[in-house]
Parts: C-alpha cells; structure tokens; sequence
C-alpha cells in the first residue's frame, strides 16, 4: 500500500473540507494541514482582518505562498480556502501533488452551515445566500476542473463523507492508497 501522496480538498464555504479532512488525515494516519489557519498563523490575526487591511489581494497572495509551502509536504491533508481554485498556479500545484477531492454541496447547504459564522468577509453581504450563489456559478468549472474525486457532502454526516472517500481511495480510482 503506497502513502505518500498528498490530498487536496477543495470546495465552497460550508463544503465542509477543514471539518472532512481533519477526520480524513486521521483516518489515515496522514498529518493535517489547514491553509486559512496556517495564514491566520503566519500572521497573527482573523481572516477578516487580513481582507480589511490588505484587500482580497493581500489574502491571496499570503493564500498561493502558503500553497507554495505546504504542498512541499508528503502524506498530509490540506484543507484549502474556498477560492485557493482561482489562482492558476494554485491549480496546477495541486493537481501536480496530490490527490485532489472537491467536496460539493448546494447554495444553501453552504449557507445554513455558514450563517452563524462571521469568519467570512465574502459573506459579509445583505444576501448571503445569492453570493454564495455567485461564487458557486463563478468557481464550479475550477473545481471539476482541478478535482479527482467528487464527493457530496449534502446533507449527510462528515463521518459517512469520510468513509466514502477512504473507501473510493482504496478503491485504486486515485492511486493514493
Ligand atoms: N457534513 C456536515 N454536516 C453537518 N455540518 C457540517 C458538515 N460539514 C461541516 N459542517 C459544519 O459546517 C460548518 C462549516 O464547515 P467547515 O468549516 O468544515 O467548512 P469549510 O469547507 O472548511 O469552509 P471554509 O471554506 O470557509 O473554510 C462547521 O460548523 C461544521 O461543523
Ligand atoms: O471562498 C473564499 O474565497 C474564501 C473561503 C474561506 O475558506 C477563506 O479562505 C476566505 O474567507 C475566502
Ligand atoms: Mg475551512
């Protein structure tokens, strides 16, 4: 059995990837990596902070060299940011390093698990639910386009998520286990 291999989960707000791949890596004995957390690390302070001092620009930017950095790893999980996809340079690291997992859920799905959360300055609107809409139409194509492995995560458990991914891995599908 080969692990050595990186996973890369990528999706929408509330897609649920930082809360799956956390069980992930432990299901896997693989460490667990967070790329919003590992920024907020970096420099100290909240995500929104970083979005009103330095613009989506500035978080971008910290985003692709936080990428850059991790991806060097073996045998972890990455759970991205919702918009690691826009970057081209993001993509095609990823893809080049790892397995890469989009987690799907609907529009609405992201917002009844995001509502309660002021973590989010792209949800920092009047209409979340219709941003949320917004993005998913703008980043989908990104998604599909960079991803091995599709996964719902619609209404149903992160555990069952989890082992729908484990059992797809050794499934031979990816080649990561
Ligand atoms: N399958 C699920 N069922 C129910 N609640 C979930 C599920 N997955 C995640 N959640 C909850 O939804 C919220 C958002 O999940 P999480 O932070 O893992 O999303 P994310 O994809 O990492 O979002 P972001 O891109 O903003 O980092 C959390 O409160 C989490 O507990
Ligand atoms: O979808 C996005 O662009 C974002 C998602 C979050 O994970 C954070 O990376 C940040 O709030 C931006
Ligand atoms: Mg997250």
């Amino acid at each position: 059995m080969i692990r050595a291999q990186n996973i890369f989960i990528v999706g929408p707000m509330g897609a649920g990837k930082s809360t799956v791949g956390r069980q992930l890596a432990e299901a896997l004995s693989y460490t667990f990596k967070d790329s919003d957390q590992e920024i907020q690390r970096r420099t100290g302070v909240d995500i929104p902070t970083i979005f009103e001092f330095e613009g989506e620009a500035g978080f971008r930017a910290r985003e692709r060299q936080v990428i850059i950095d991790l991806i060097a790893g073996e045998r972890m999980v990455l759970a991205t940011g919702g918009g690691v996809i826009i970057d081209p340079e993001n993509r095609q690291d990823l893809a080049a390093r790892g397995v890469v997992i989009y987690l799907h859920c609907s529009a609405e799905q992201q917002h009844a698990r995001t509502a309660r959360d002021r973590n989010r300055p792209l949800l920092d609107t009047e209409e979340p639910l219709q941003r949320l809409r917004e993005l998913m139409e703008e980043r989908e194509p990104l998604y599909r386009q960079v991803a091995d492995m599709v996964v719902t995560t619609e209404k149903r458990g992160t555990g069952s998520v989890v082992k729908e991914i484990v059992r797809r891995l050794e499934e031979g599908a990816t080649g990561v286990l």
